[in-house]
């Protein structure tokens, strides 16, 4: 994926398996959030293909989502004005296919699949820890919450895989922890999750698999173990690989 000059992601290979839990680690500007944005059809890179399952996605980012890929983002994205449960309920939107004059006439197959629907919500709340606040204001939620908000409605759409972009970014230890026990609750029901994170502490103890990206391209991948005794990482991180790291055009650490 090309900005102009600038090669934010080359060459990107990254396999997540049902029932597992992979991070994607890398300096500030490494190319994280764009590898995201090519997955979930935000980004159409400028060259390849993403392929999820077998199958090459579309470049539209419901499409993908239907397709079994859902995402949480950097920045908190949720309808402020709406309850909590309205916002899990935009969640299901690819996976009712009734359309506009089924909802217009409350046809008998509409109201079916609107209470399937409202049944699912509910149970992801009370996954999540969200059902007393169903009807709360999402703009009301302490920030923690509305962070396992965002969870739950990418959830809504039955992923079979998972993106968490940075999600305990200014969260305190116990809505870490917390954010933590969801992150592991969510692979054991089956749903492969990817996520990107600054925590090194949260990465390393939640994920099976670490992956490193650096000036877009991957460095290393491997269990949080070997990935945090390789040099390479460290120097990464420090800034003090051959090459510049992004952001530090001079090579000096920080
Ligand atoms: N829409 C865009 N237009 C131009 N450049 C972009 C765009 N999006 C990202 N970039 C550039 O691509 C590079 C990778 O950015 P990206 O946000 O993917 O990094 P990141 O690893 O997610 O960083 P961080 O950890 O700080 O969020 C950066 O140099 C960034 O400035």
């Amino acid at each position: 994926m090309r900005f102009g000059g600038l090669t934010a992601v080359q060459g990107v290979d990254l396999t997540v398996h049902t029932g597992e839990i992979v991070g994607l680690i890398g300096p500030n500007g490494a190319g994280k959030t764009t590898f995201f944005n090519c997955l979930t059809g935000l980004y159409t890179p400028t060259e390849g293909t993403v392929a999820y399952r077998g199958t090459r996605l579309s470049r539209k980012p419901h499409l993908v989502t239907q397709a079994g890929i859902a995402r949480t983002f950097q920045n908190i994205r949720l309808f402020a004005n709406m309850t909590v449960l309205e916002n899990v309920l935009v969640g299901r939107h690819t996976r009712t296919k009734e359309g506009l004059w089924s909802a217009l006439l409350r046809t008998p197959a509409f109201t079916r699949a609107e209470h399937h629907s409202t049944q699912r919500a509910l149970e992801l709340l009370d996954f999540t820890g969200l059902a007393p606040k169903s009807d709360h204001l999402a703009r009301n939620l302490p920030y923690g919450e509305q962070r396992k908000l965002e969870i739950a409605r990418a959830l809504a759409s039955e992923p079979g895989l998972l993106l968490l972009d940075e999600p305990t970014a200014g969260m305190n230890p116990q809505e870490t922890r917390a954010t933590q026990d969801l992150v592991h609750a969510i692979r054991d029901h089956g749903t492969a999750v990817l996520v990107i994170e600054h925590d090194m502490r949260f990465i390393f103890s939640l994920c099976d698999r670490v992956a490193v990206l650096v000036q877009g391209r991957k460095l290393t991948e491997g269990t949080p173990r070997t990935v945090q005794a390789d040099d390479r990482v460290i120097a990464a991180y420090l800034g003090t690989t051959d090459d510049t790291t992004p952001g530090d055009p001079t090579g000096d650490t920080p």
